[in-house]
């Protein structure tokens, strides 16, 4: 850089857009080596909102803007995809087949002289893992490496923010687990912040600084992984977040502890923000069982009687489903589970470590 060339500010992409159905606003900071989760169920809107950043389609209202420039107001303001600096990486935006690897990735360099430009192509392709995959015909690539390779075509023309849809569907999982741990390095090393849109669980919590849950098109939750994985902000988060159990309780006995279907449980959460009726949220992972009046309750466990309905094996895991006048699941290993009585309709106590114990607001319907 230059004396007289400005450094860039570090800012932040405003995003309040109406498109179709989808409402959606939340900032992304920009120069923060951050990825940003775009969270939700099939259909959320998720593919929606980010077109839309990227500049492929149009908002219909609202605004998207990068500090003061106005990229779409809905009307007739309108910064053009190739103006926006965002590098992407879309299902439907592969490789182009006829050209090779360098020529890929040469996509969005052609102002560029020819020399700096075989630099750049083998810069981009070694931090992505794929060094001296120029000359190979994007045909011969494995899944994986056509990922990194349209990742490298993505940072190439050093973009101020990457938009990442579903990166790595379609792909093993082990080759999945190796990719997202590489992205979330590669955004560390080139400090270009992502958007990563993922319907995964295991993707969000591995690649997100921050979430945005996107459901039925509106914006639930905005926060680090572990507070919406933990505290989902109502019952739908809860149920895109996996809570196992998502049943109705109510507050107002002594504190700490909520009525759920007659029973009390102790937990350990601040309900000071919340309504009287609200919904017990549990994860069948965080729960044990005993055999019955083996286990005394205390301040940290809540032991409840509960019925064996039923035992869904897997190679790892026993899923037990309970019935302790709520639903209740658990996981066990099949070492735990050896001494335990676990025909259907055997007596068992289900131990809920109060830790355990989420509460959510119960969603208003869609
Ligand atoms: N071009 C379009 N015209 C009309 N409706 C559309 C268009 N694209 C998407 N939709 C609809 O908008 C809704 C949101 O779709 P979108 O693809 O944004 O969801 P998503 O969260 O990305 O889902 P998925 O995880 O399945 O890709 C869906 O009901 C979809 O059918």
């Amino acid at each position: 850089m230059t004396a007289g060339e400005r450094m860039p500010r570090a800012g932040a992409l405003h995003v309040d857009l109406r498109l179709r159905d989808v409402r959606a606003a939340f900032e992304v900071a920009l120069g923060e080596p951050d990825v940003t989760v775009l969270f939700g169920p099939s259909g959320a809107g998720k593919t929606t909102v980010i077109r839309a950043i990227a500049g492929l389609d149009r908002i219909e209202g609202g605004e998207i803007r990068a500090d003061d420039v106005v990229w779409d107001d809905g009307g007739r303001r309108v910064v053009p995809a190739r103006l926006r600096r965002v590098g992407v990486l879309f299902q439907d935006r592969a490789l182009f087949p006829h050209l090779d690897v360098a020529a890929n990735v040469a996509y969005g360099l052609q102002r560029m002289p020819r020399a700096e430009r075989d630099r750049r192509i083998a810069e981009v392709l070694a931090a992505c893992a794929v060094p001296g995959f120029g000359r190979r015909s994007v045909r011969e690539l494995s899944g994986g490496e056509a990922q990194r390779v349209a990742l490298a075509r993505a940072l190439a023309p050093n973009p101020r923010l990457l938009l990442l849809d579903e990166p790595f569907t379609g792909l093993d999982q082990p080759t999945r687990v190796r990719l997202r741990t590489e992205l979330r390095e590669l955004v560390g090393t080139t400090g270009v912040p992502a958007v990563v849109v993922t319907h995964d669980r295991d993707e969000a919590i591995a690649l997100g600084d921050r979430l945005v849950v996107l459901i039925d098109g509106r914006v639930r939750q905005v926060d680090s992984p572990a507070v919406v994985f933990d505290r989902p902000a109502d019952t739908r988060v809860a149920a895109a977040v996996g809570m196992d159990t998502i049943a109705p309780a109510r507050l107002g006995g002594p504190a700490g502890t909520v009525d759920v279907g007659g029973i009390r449980l102790v937990a350990e959460v601040d309900a000071t923000d919340l309504p009287r009726e609200v919904a017990v949220c549990l994860r069948a992972a965080d729960l044990g069982i005993a055999a019955p009046g083996s286990r005394r309750p205390d301040d940290a466990t809540n032991v409840v009687p509960a019925r064996v309905r039923a035992v869904e094996e897997s190679a790892e895991l026993l899923r037990v489903r309970l019935d302790a006048g709520f639903h209740l699941d658990c996981l066990l290993t099949r070492h735990d589970a050896r001494r335990l009585p676990l025909l259907p309709g055997a007596a068992v106590d289900a131990v809920i470590p109060s830790a355990a114990v989420h509460l959510a607001r119960i969603a208003e319907p869609a």
